[in-house]
């Protein structure tokens, strides 16, 4: 077994500057879900905390940060990017020390991809150039753009530092201050992400970072902060509408990434060897932890069984195991208490006359930690919670289907609306039954194939409103515009 070099970290708040415990010097513990021991202590953060915060980064809004040059701004963030590539190995063994998930994931998508966000949104921020408008000889308008003011960044737990990052490398780019709360299974590469951003030259009070938990904690005083003026926040449905009501009485401009119920539709035309590959991943890469995940399998008849004949002995070679073992595949759930919430589903799929057609329970040699055996469920009817619910875990019902509008009937027959696949070597259908299915992301013979400048969100229960490229300036900043008469 290959153990990681790296030890866990302590984790405090990041306030003004300087790394500091709570107030009243209260923590909890980190958990390994790997191993169920305890990582190190977090600093739980509340009200006070939040509120302590919120003042440095209005302070910083209209003090060091507002003085900058954009150029300079650009080059701290590139900066930040780098010092991320730098300390890959560090970061990348806290995150599959936080969330269990295999290293070699960490290593190649969750932190590439936040050092990433920083140099995508600092080239991005350049490119950047708002209207102008002239109404004959009598006016010409011109629109500005300034940032939006503090915001509230705040993250689950299944991509970490992804996630952050994803929010804070263009509200920074766009010269907005804020408060991350990143979630409180995986406050690691967080902290580090804060010493990133002193040590790349990112003035006080600009970057700030509170644990805590959500409900009566650090996130819930974010959530309503009256000096809180936008939030982006992914995570759960039902948590996105606890934060809308929290946030109504300041009417907080609010980004929402919700969770999904994601459909893959295979039509029996499609490249079988290529359909079983992504699939593998697009249903059990990071233990099926992914908002992305496709868990609702739509099979066109005739491809049924040879799809799950294949499917099925494949997925029993996914070497379940520890995440820093090289040859893991699948490595552990995120806590005990979304364990048993997943093989409670698991149990629901059998009540409701479901049959597991491999996985289904904890893999043998392996009984200390939160492991599951990658599961495939047949038998299911279209109205079963299994079906319709999101599971968040490595779990997928299989469906075979007659007809393209059979199939679009069940696929949008659902509150979630966050992507989907559509495998098919037939162009016009394709392209016919994308643009049918309600989802803000439909990928044709590809599974979670980014493009950063492209819209990013779910419609629906998944979410509201859209980042990504333009679409994040969109609401990261305020537009002004000035009217001048001629
Ligand atoms: N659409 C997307 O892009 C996307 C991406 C990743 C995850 N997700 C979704 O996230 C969920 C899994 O993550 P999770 O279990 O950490 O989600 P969660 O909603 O339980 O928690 C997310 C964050 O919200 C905080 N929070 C919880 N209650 C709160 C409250 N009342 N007020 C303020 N903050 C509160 C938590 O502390 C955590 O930091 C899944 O539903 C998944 O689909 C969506
Ligand atoms: O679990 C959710 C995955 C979200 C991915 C992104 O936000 C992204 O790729 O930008």
């Amino acid at each position: 077994m290959q153990r990681t070099s790296y030890r866990p970290i302590d984790c405090l708040h990041f306030i003004d500057g300087r790394f500091m415990p709570s107030l009243n010097g209260k923590t909890f513990a980190n958990m390994n879900p790997a191993t169920e021991e305890t990582l190190g202590t977090v600093a739980e953060g509340g009200a006070e905390e939040v509120d302590l915060a919120v003042q440095a980064a209005r302070r910083a809004l209209n003090g060091p940060w507002k003085k900058l040059s954009a150029n300079e701004r650009i080059a701290i963030m590139r900066k930040i990017g780098d010092l991320i590539l730098e300390r890959k190995a560090e970061l990348a063994a806290l995150e599959s020390l936080d969330t269990g998930k295999p290293l070699w994931l960490s290593e190649s998508v969750d932190i590439p991809r936040a050092a990433y966000n920083f140099h995508f949104f600092s080239d991005y921020i350049r490119t950047i150039t708002t209207e102008a408008t002239q109404q004959d000889d009598v006016a010409l308008n011109y629109a500005i753009r300034r940032p939006v003011g503090v915001i509230g960044l705040i993250n689950p737990w299944n991509l970490p530092l992804l996630l952050m990052t994803w929010k804070l490398a263009p509200a920074l780019a766009a010269g907005n201050t804020v408060v991350m709360k990143p979630a409180e299974l995986t406050p690691m590469t967080a902290t580090v992400l804060a010493e990133i951003c002193r040590d790349a030259g990112v003035p006080d009070g600009v970057v700030n970072l509170v644990h805590g938990f959500g409900p009566n904690s650090a996130g819930a005083a974010l959530s309503s902060h009256p000096d809180v003026n936008a939030l982006s926040f992914t995570g759960e449905t039902t948590t996105g509408k606890v934060i809308m009501a929290a946030a109504a009485h300041s009417l907080k401009r609010l980004s929402f990434e919700l969770g999904g119920k994601n459909p893959n539709i295979i039509f029996a035309d499609s490249n079988l060897d290529e359909v079983i590959e992504t699939t593998l991943k697009s249903s059990f890469i990071n233990q099926g932890e992914v908002c992305l995940c496709g868990s609702r399998i739509y099979v066109e008849r005739a491809a049924y069984e040879p799809f799950l004949d294949k499917f099925v002995a494949k997925t029993k070679e996914l070497v379940v195991g520890e995440p820093f073992a090289e040859k893991t595949k699948v490595g552990a759930l995120i806590s005990e208490e979304h364990y048993e919430r997943v093989t409670g589903y698991i149990r629901l799929a059998v009540e409701e006359g479901g049959t597991i057609l491999c996985g289904g329970k904890r893999p043998d040699g392996l009984d200390t930690g939160y492991y599951l055996e990658p599961t495939i469920i047949t038998g299911l009817d279209r109205k079963c919670r299994v079906v319709n619910e999101e599971i968040f875990g490595p779990v997928v019902t299989v469906i075979p289907f007659d007809s393209e509008e059979e199939v679009l009937e069940q696929v949008n027959d659902t509150h979630y609306g966050l992507s989907a696949t559509v495998w098919t070597n037939d162009l016009r259908r394709a392209h016919r039954v994308a643009g049918q299915i309600e989802a803000g992301i439909v990928w044709v013979n590809t599974w979670f194939l980014r493009d950063l400048r492209t819209p990013f969100g779910g419609m629906k229960q998944s979410g509201i409103g859209r980042e990504g490229g333009l679409h994040s300036f969109e609401f990261y900043t305020e537009l002004t515009n000035i009217c001048i008469k001629l």
